[in-house]
């Protein structure tokens, strides 16, 4: 036998559970800084969601208007809000016109209609315009982060979004189901029960693991700028030297790699001419355009100055020497264009194929710094082994 009390403290609990998401969420936008926006619009959802239960478990209390339909719209606002947070995490730019649009929508034809007797049409409306806006979220949550390298954030992590529009469909049914029952979430019944149950542990699971995304999209990116170049976004010396590292110990198991050290020609003359700037441009310019030359596995690193590196694996001296030439083709085939000016570009290669007596990566560097070298000596624009 279900008691009044059981359901009421039930959605107490939830409420309760709402109230400290939203504060959680408002001290991680105000007190920590952590993707203010985001954590903003999810305080707003929580707070959206506590107010409406509040106002729902305070039918017969408050005036009606208020209980009633500004309960109806407060919760429609606080799925809408869930959708946007949702795409401010993933996007950092978020998507607000689907989810308005939907919001006034349905307040729109809320207002119509008339607050007495049979209200199965308003929650009809509140239960399947929830469920869609958090199905929306949950499909585009699950594409991002599939999309994304989901190993730290898997596309799981949409689960409980999916689970809140199932939960809201299932709500939405239940008012056919039950047909001659007034949708009242205090009504001391097994639905209700169940319903309030799942309804809180979704809320705290759903608060969790955005939060859990919104920190891990964080560290993310801490990691991407500790191991970038600013100017270039290629890797900084200390990230390329981990890369050598971590090929070297693979060349001991069987897998070999070469390196093409690139070094672009007269640079000191660019600046001068042009101005630091325009060397700048340079140096992004030729970034650019080397880019499409390689694969995911390859990587790109800025060694300092005007001197990159390229670390490719499982590749010989052949296919490095392939791909160098590639490279300095590129790079001599489009000049700087400077204040309607243009500036012939070109650079010269060092290439090396590691070898199993090669002591550490440092080693090898040092053999295509060494052809680099002779590149110069020849004259530049070349490739060198
Ligand atoms: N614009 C710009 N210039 C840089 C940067 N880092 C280093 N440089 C400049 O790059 C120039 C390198 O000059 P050098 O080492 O003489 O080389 P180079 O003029 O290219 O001569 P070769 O390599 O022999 O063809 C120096 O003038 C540095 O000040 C940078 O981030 N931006």
């Amino acid at each position: 036998m279900i008691t009044p009390a059981q359901t009421l403290t039930l959605l107490a609990a939830v409420i309760l559970a709402a109230g400290v998401a939203a504060l959680v969420w408002l001290s991680l936008a105000f007190v920590a800084r952590v993707a203010p926006r985001a954590s903003c619009l999810m305080a707003g959802a929580n707070a959206a969601a506590a107010l409406s239960l509040t106002l729902h478990a305070l039918r017969g209390v408050l005036p009606d208007t208020l209980t009633y339909r500004a309960g109806d719209v407060l919760a429609l606002a606080s799925f809408a809000l869930l959708a946007v947070a949702v795409s401010a995490i993933l996007d950092r730019h978020p998507t607000w016109k689907p989810a308005t649009a939907a919001v006034l929508a349905a307040a729109g034809v809320l207002a119509l209609m008339p607050y007495d007797g049979d209200l199965r049409w308003q929650a009809r409306i509140v239960n399947f315009g929830g469920a869609a806006l958090t199905l929306a979220a949950a499909l585009s949550t699950w594409r991002r982060l599939r999309a994304a390298d989901g190993r730290r954030t898997p596309a799981g992590l949409s689960l409980p979004l999916f689970l809140i529009a199932a939960l809201m469909t299932v709500r939405g049914l239940e008012t056919f189901l039950n047909p001659g029952r007034t949708p009242d979430m205090r009504l001391p019944t097994e639905f209700n029960l169940a319903f309030l149950w799942a309804a809180l542990v979704l809320t705290l699971l759903q608060n969790a693991t955005l939060a859990f995304l919104v920190l891990m999209r964080l560290i993310l990116r801490i990691e991407r700028l500790l191991e970038r170049d600013p100017l270039t976004d290629t890797l900084n010396r200390r990230a390329f030297d981990q890369a050598l590292d971590h090929a070297h110990a693979w060349l001991r198991r069987g897998r070999g790699y070469a390196l093409v050290m690139i070094d672009m020609d007269r640079f000191k003359q660019l600046n001068d001419t042009l101005g630091h700037a325009a060397g700048d441009a340079a140096l992004r310019q030729m970034v650019r355009e080397l880019q499409p030359c390689l694969r995911e596995v390859d990587r790109f690193g800025r060694l300092g100055g005007e001197e990159f590196c390229v670390l490719l694996p499982d590749t010989d001296i052949a296919g490095a020497a392939l791909v160098a030439e590639r490279m300095r083709a590129l790079v001599h085939a489009t000049p700087l264009r400077w204040l309607e000016q243009d500036w012939p570009l070109s650079a010269s290669f060092g290439i090396a194929e590691a070898q199993r007596d090669d002591a550490d990566g440092a080693a090898l560097l040092a053999r295509a710094d060494q052809a680099l070298y002779r590149a110069k000596h020849q004259g530049r624009n070349v490739v060198q082994a």
